[in-house]
Parts: structure tokens; sequence; C-alpha cells
């Protein structure tokens, strides 16, 4: 399993090591221990979520504040994704920048976002089935949101505007320049 930081201290691209065999293939697609080593600090999981989703759709970008503020390991179950990690970490010098890592069932890629981060992705493929561990518990009331199409933040979803699909929700997000840091 290999962790690569990325240009947003924090987030890790982790590519797991692929077994495969005349039956099909095998791989570890978590080791707490060894994300443990990569971050420097203990991370306690206790929610998976799945989400499937057609061609097209954007979830995102969304944060949990507070006590309920969550860390997220993201990987692709079937498709492909674009997934997008915003720094809103207030003071930090990547403040507002953002990381796009095409992750799917192909490539096995995973996505570690720290806390602090506004998280979203589009779906790429047909349909794609996104699985992701959280360290905190779903809390709405902790929630907040940024549009995912805001000017400020430029983000190349890599798919056509009137092709995309949003929840109301997301589509009455706030903007960046109304967004509070983390
Ligand atoms: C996120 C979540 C939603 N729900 C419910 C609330 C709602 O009725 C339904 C759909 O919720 P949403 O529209 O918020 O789902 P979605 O837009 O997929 O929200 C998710 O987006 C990605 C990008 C993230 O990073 C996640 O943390 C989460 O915010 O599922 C839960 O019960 N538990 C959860 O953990």
């Amino acid at each position: 399993m290999n962790f690569t930081q990325t240009d947003l201290k924090g987030c890790f691209i982790i590519q797991p090591k692929i077994f495969e065999d005349n039956r099909g293939y095998f791989f570890e697609s978590f080791k707490g221990n060894l994300l443990s080593e990569a971050l420097g600090y203990k991370i306690n999981f206790i929610q998976d979520n799945e989400s499937s989703s057609k061609y097209g759709v954007v979830r995102g970008l969304h944060i949990q504040r507070g006590e309920f503020s969550q860390s997220k390991l993201v990987r692709v179950l079937s498709g492909k994704i674009l997934d997008v990690a915003v720094d809103v970490r207030k003071d930090s010098p990547t403040y507002g920048k953002h990381i796009s890592v095409e992750l799917s069932s192909e490539n096995k890629t995973q996505l570690f976002i720290p806390k602090g981060f506004l998280h979203g992705f589009s779906v790429l493929s047909e349909t794609a089935v996104v699985f992701y561990k959280c360290d905190a518990n779903y809390d709405p009331a902790s929630e907040d949101s940024c549009h995912p199409l805001d000017e400020e933040l430029n983000i190349d979803w890599k798919v056509p505007v009137e092709k995309m699909t949003l929840s109301d929700k997301d589509q009455n997000a706030k903007r960046f320049s109304e967004f509070n840091p983390y």
C-alpha cells in the first residue's frame, strides 16, 4: 500500500497493492496501522457510507463542523469519479485550493481527506458506486456546504454544466465568499 502526500498537506492518495491470479484479484482495502503511520496520528473510523449515482451527478461540496467534523477515506466500488477536496482550514497556506483525483474501480486509488476540507465528487462513468469511511457520525445540524460551481473555487468537474445533476440542497448552497473557514 503506497501513501502519497498531495499538494494539500494532510490529504493522501493511497494506492493499494493488487494481487492478481487466475481467480481474479485480491487487495487490502484498508489498513488502519499503515494509515496512522502515514498520517502521524490515529484515525478511528466509525461510519461507512455508500452511494450510487449516474453520469453527471455532482455531490458536494460538503463538510461537518465542530465535534462531528469528519475525516474521510474514499474509494470507488464500480465506475469512475472525480473526487475533490477543498482546503478550508483557517490560516492554511493552501486555503481555498483544491485537489481533484480520479478514483475508479479500475485504478482502485483511494483518497484520504482530513478534517477541515470540503468534499465532493462528480461521476464520470455511466454510474458509479462510491464507498467512504468517516471518523464521526452524520449530524445534519453540523453540516455546511459550498456551491460546487463557485467561480472563486473554479473546479473543473470534467462534466459539461448542462449534463450536471445536483441535489436541491447543493444547488442552493452558499458561495465560497460567504463560507466561514473551518
Ligand atoms: C451523508 C448522510 C446522509 N444521510 C441521509 C440524509 C438524506 O436524506 C440522504 C441523502 O443525503 P445527502 O443529499 O446529504 O447525500 P450526499 O449529497 O451524498 O452527501 C454526501 O456527499 C459527499 C460528497 C460527502 O462528502 C458526504 O459526507 C455527504 O455529505 O441520506 C444519512 O442518513 N447519513 C449520512 O451520513
